[in-house]
């Protein structure tokens, strides 16, 4: 943990800068590759670091991976994957969470997988009961190891009738990806319907599948005998594109996010109206600014779509810092997202965290002892600290409140951000913020 970035706060961010494919739906299209005959071709994917994993992963599986960086075309031709002889897959522990969601295609293709322990971000205890519960009604055998999953299903999958705890994101892909070539129809009630799953509904359609999905979040999926490869352009990294927008309201900026799309976007951008940010919806992008005076202070929860968005809380909360009033934030997705706030109260942020559901919504994890809501007191000034990133968003979050505190900041373990941020730094460069890399 040598490198830090070294922030100089006080300058608003002005500029543009591009958001492209959307890192919660390009690593889980590639995923989808493994489940054609036939090679797949996948655009506007970004250079971040989960998707360079997901692709070792799939080279480690026999798939042919070709990411031409620049355009964002990614190549992936899986029809040496039966003759693969999969080694050092212990490597992958721990490297993201998109590995489980290689279970439904290893399993129709090779009747068998090992699934090496998760990584991700720890934002709370992110079990994988679902996908393990989802996995044997397909009739897959799983067994639990100290390394990870041993997952085997010598007769195949069935489709089945499955009902989500909680509309989860992974889960729902991991039906999907499974019943796609189950044998008959498999039901999915409960499903969580992000717009990156609705994007991979689109994908598996192009590949030959057959899935529709009903008003009451009900998805039913006919398995079919067999998938062709896909072209696709992913839709636009809408947390990104969040996040940069709460960037330019902290610092007093200015900032026209290319590749920005509304239609993914709504609930943040109400939010963000409502905090007191301007935006302008072009066909290109969407500028966020700060149009003056002074920013209000809101009540918000996090939900699943269309609710506003967990990604999107962590950078909206260095925002309403600097919001006149108290602002109440009750997270009800992750138990444990608050963590990132302890480094922003070291700047001078009045936050404080609580284990009761504050606001409208009854949540799971109301009387079971998780700090899950926070009221921020605003406006105070942010001052320069030393920080250590925690999480993906969590850093981002650190990394905006460094560029609107007076002062010299340094942030450290910085590389976690380019898990979910292509070129960051570039992308700070060009909207002339202060930061340097210190090795
Ligand atoms: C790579 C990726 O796409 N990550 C996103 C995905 O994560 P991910 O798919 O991991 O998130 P989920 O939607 O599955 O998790 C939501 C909630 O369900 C719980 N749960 C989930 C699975 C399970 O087996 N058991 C269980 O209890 C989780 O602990 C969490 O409290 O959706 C989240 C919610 O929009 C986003 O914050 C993440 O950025
Ligand atoms: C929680 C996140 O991602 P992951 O599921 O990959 O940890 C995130 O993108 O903020």
């Amino acid at each position: 943990m040598s490198e830090f970035l070294t922030v100089e706060g006080g300058t608003p961010l002005t500029g543009e800068i591009t958001v492209r494919g959307a890192k919660n739906f390009v690593s889980k299209a590639m995923v989808a590759s493994l489940l054609g005959e036939t090679a797949s071709e996948l655009s506007n994917v970004p250079v971040i670091r989960d998707v360079d994993v997901v692709a070792d992963l799939l080279r480690l599986h026999g798939v042919t991976v070709d990411h031409e960086r620049a355009s964002g075309v990614l190549h992936l031709d899986p029809s040496d994957v039966e003759s693969a002889h999969v080694a050092d897959i212990d490597a992958y522990a721990g490297s993201s969470r998109i590995p489980i969601l290689f279970c439904g295609p290893l399993l129709h293709r090779l009747g068998e997988a090992f699934i090496p322990d998760l990584g991700g971000c720890r934002i709370g205890d992110r079990p994988i009961d679902y996908h393990l519960d989802i996995l044997r009604r397909f009739g897959a055998v799983v067994d639990k190891t100290a390394g990870g999953i041993h997952i085997k299903a010598p007769a195949g999958l069935t489709g089945t009738k499955i009902e989500l705890p909680y509309p989860s994101v992974g889960a729902t892909e991991q039906t999907l990806l499974s019943a796609v070539r189950a044998r008959g129809v498999t039901e999915l009630r409960n499903a969580a319907i992000e717009p990156e799953i609705t994007d991979l509904i689109a994908v598996l359609q192009k590949m030959g599948a057959i899935i529709s999905v009903d008003t009451d979040r009900t998805i039913r999926i006919e398995g079919v005998d067999r998938l062709e490869g896909y072209r696709h352009t992913s839709l636009a990294d809408r947390i990104e594109a969040g996040s940069w927008a709460s960037a330019a309201l902290v610092t007093g900026g200015d900032v026209f996010v290319r590749g920005a799309t509304q239609p993914e976007m709504m609930t943040f951008l109400n939010t963000f109206r409502k905090v007191g940010g301007a935006f302008d919806i072009r066909d290109d992008g969407i500028r966020f600014w700060h149009p003056g005076g002074d920013l209000q202070s809101i009540v918000l929860e996090t939900d699943v779509h269309p609710g506003f968005m967990t990604d999107w809380q962590q950078p909206l909360v260095v925002a309403l810092t600097q919001a006149k009033g108290l602002s109440i934030v009750h997270e009800t997705v992750y138990e444990n997202r608050f963590g990132f706030t302890e480094a922003l109260r070291g700047m001078g942020a009045t936050i404080q965290v609580y284990r009761e559901c504050l606001g409208g919504l009854d949540c799971r994890f109301g009387r079971r002892n998780f700090l899950h809501s926070a009221v921020v007191s605003g406006r105070t000034p942010l001052r320069a600290a030393d920080i250590v990133v925690p999480d993906l968003r969590g850093g981002f979050s650190h990394l905006i409140a460094a560029l609107a505190a007076e002062g010299t900041s340094r942030v450290h373990g910085i590389s976690i951000i380019n898990r979910g941020y292509e070129d960051f730094q570039g992308k700070l460069e060009a909207l002339s913020a202060r930061a340097a890399l210190t090795n």
